[in-house]
């Protein structure tokens, strides 16, 4: 499918790039220049970052936090990855704007619906940092919340595996790959690409998701344009 308004949701550990953790400043600008691309092909793009190659809640639980402050410090990790994607960005030439739903004034701006509808009408690239602004949330439900009341054709999964499996294929050698199925299938068989709360958001929205894997450059303006790999989660 050709999709004119994407939200495409950004694996933090993808940005990690061989080094696995933080930011790999290589990997970062192949991703950035294929979003710019995209943005000057005339799709219209919003961003949607994951932190998970700075801190996931897990973690800080495992470390003796509560739930809240563990999230917050996890949240706080998708901000820095929108500043750094927000700069990458620019640095191609195409404006970007971080927006962040947890306020930062002194860094980025504060999300707000119509503000960034104006930004993508305007040729920006908006990158939403913060994911729901809540905790016990993640950035999969952040993107499919911005997905829908943004007016998005398709949320955009990329990530680091080509598709929906039967199984996690990192543990399961013998899952098998999707073409398609429905949010409903996804649900049911309770596969874990994404959490249940964000299949059922975009199942109640009518809002397809295409997941694929970000290892070939230019693979988002592929998508976007209907070709390359992915599997399509539809209603
Ligand atoms: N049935 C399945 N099909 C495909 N992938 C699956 C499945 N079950 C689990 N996974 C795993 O889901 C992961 C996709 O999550 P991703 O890396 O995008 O994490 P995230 O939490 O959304 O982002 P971040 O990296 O920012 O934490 C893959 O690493 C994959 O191994
Ligand atoms: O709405 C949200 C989004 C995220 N978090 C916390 O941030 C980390 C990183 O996000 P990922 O989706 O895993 O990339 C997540 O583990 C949560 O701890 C949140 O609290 N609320």
């Amino acid at each position: 499918m050709y999709v004119k308004r994407a939200l495409i949701k950004l694996s933090g550990e993808a940005l990690s790039g061989p080094i696995g953790a933080g930011l790999h400043g290589e990997t970062l600008g192949t991703i950035a220049a294929d979003i710019a691309a995209a943005a000057r092909a005339g799709h219209e793009i919003a961003v949607v970052v994951g932190g998970g190659n700075f801190f996931r809640g897990v973690q800080g639980l495992a470390k003796g936090l509560d739930r809240p402050s563990a999230d917050s410090i996890g949240m706080l990790g998708t901000v820095m990855n929108a500043l750094a994607l927000e700069h990458a960005i620019e640095a191609v030439g195409v404006p970007a704007r971080a927006m962040s739903a947890i306020a930062m004034p002194a860094l980025c701006e504060n999300y707000a619906r119509r503000r960034a509808l104006d930004h993508m009408a305007n040729g920006k690239v908006v990158i939403l940092g913060g994911g729901t602004g809540n905790p016990f949330f993640t950035t999969d439900t952040g993107a499919a919340l911005r997905a829908a009341e943004l007016g998005c054709d398709a949320l955009l999964k990329a990530t680091n595996v080509d598709g929906v499996y039967s199984a996690d294929p990192k543990l399961d050698a013998s899952a098998v790959r999707y073409e398609s199925l429905t949010h409903a299938d996804a649900i049911r068989r309770d596969l874990k690409v994404m959490d249940t709360a964000a299949f059922a958001l975009a199942r109640d929205s009518g809002l397809t998701i295409i997941v694929f894997s970000l290892r070939n450059p230019g693979c988002i303006s592929a998508v976007l344009k209907g070709e390359g790999l992915a599997t399509l989660v539809t209603p």
